[in-house]
């Protein structure tokens, strides 16, 4: 990627795209992190080899992307610090920050601004990660494009058309992330009433659930039949999973998923007012 790219914010998601698109090609030298203390910036000048500055507005300078990183507690008065920087340059804005809407940051930016808003996750910092990006009007198929590699260096993106599915997308990667781990909490505790050791336990949980996602990311079958294929009649699977449905499980992941995005939609009214 040839553009010139400042990261607002140097915390755990700024670095792990910008690991990430290191990783995957992009000189050091196009790519700026800013934070608010020297010592955080020169670790990381160090292991990454990028340009740092405790100077918001002289990063946004020369940038084509600016990637908002910072906590949404924090965002308006960042944004509003920056506003004549960014009105000056036009770079395309990528905030990665949750529940705030692409024309809250806009407007906290001057107005008339090409935005992309992004929800990432977690695994991003191994690779892995799952974002859902959506863009406003102002941005081009060019940035579209820039967008999409940029959050590619740290996983797949998927894109979506109305701002309001990224609550959706926050159901189903963003917060996801934490879903998985709670399994692999209650799997281990489980496998420690049944006799084995919590270490063991862990280790094989983990290891099967890479397995069953790498099986179902490379297979042609749904995943339906995926696990009817672990289900020998009158066999142990069966058993499990008769009781899982029973327990109504469907029911309490539609209700959580459901639980986060109302979340999300109520973190966005607390966050985007003025
Ligand atoms: N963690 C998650 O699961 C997800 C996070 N996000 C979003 O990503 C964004 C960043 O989160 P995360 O990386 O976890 O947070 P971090 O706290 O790790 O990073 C925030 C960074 O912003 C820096 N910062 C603080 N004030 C300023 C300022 N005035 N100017 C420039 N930089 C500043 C902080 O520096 P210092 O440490 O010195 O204060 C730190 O480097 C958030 O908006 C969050 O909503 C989105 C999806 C998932
Ligand atoms: O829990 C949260 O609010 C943030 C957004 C998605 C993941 N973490």
């Amino acid at each position: 990627m040839a553009s010139k790219i400042t990261f607002i914010g140097a915390g755990n998601m700024a670095s792990a795209i910008i690991g990430g698109l290191i990783d995957s090609g992009a000189a050091p030298s196009t790519i700026t992190a800013t934070a608010p203390h020297e010592k955080e910036l020169a670790t990381l000048a160090k292991r990454l080899g990028i340009h740092t500055t405790t100077d918001n507005n002289a990063a946004v300078a020369d940038a084509d992307v600016v990637v908002l990183a910072v906590k949404p507690q924090i965002m308006r008065s960042v944004c509003e610090n920056l506003r004549d920087s960014v009105q000056r340059q036009q770079p395309l804005v990528i905030s990665i920050a949750a529940g705030l809407d692409a024309g809250t940051i806009d407007r906290w930016l001057g107005d008339h601004n090409a935005m992309v808003r992004c929800m990432p996750n977690t695994p991003s910092l191994v690779g892995y990660g799952a974002s859902g990006l959506y863009a406003n009007a102002k941005v081009s198929d060019a940035q579209r494009d820039v967008a999409t590699q940029l959050m590619e260096a740290v996983g797949i993106v998927e894109w979506v058309e109305e701002e309001v599915l990224l609550d959706a997308v926050t159901a189903v990667s963003g917060s996801a992330p934490a879903y998985f781990f709670l399994m692999f909490e209650a799997m281990e505790e489980a496998a420690v009433k049944l006799g084995l050791p919590a270490a063991t336990a862990r280790r094989l949980a983990i290891q099967t659930a890479l397995g069953a996602a790498t099986m179902a990311q490379q297979s042609d079958k749904d995943p339906a039949t995926l696990k009817k294929n672990v289900m020998s009649p009158g066999g142990t699977t069966e058993r499990a999973i008769a009781h899982m449905e029973m327990a109504q499980l469907r029911t309490t992941i539609a209700d959580a998923m459901q639980a986060c995005a109302d979340r999300a939609q109520a973190m966005a009214k607390e966050l985007n007012g003025d």
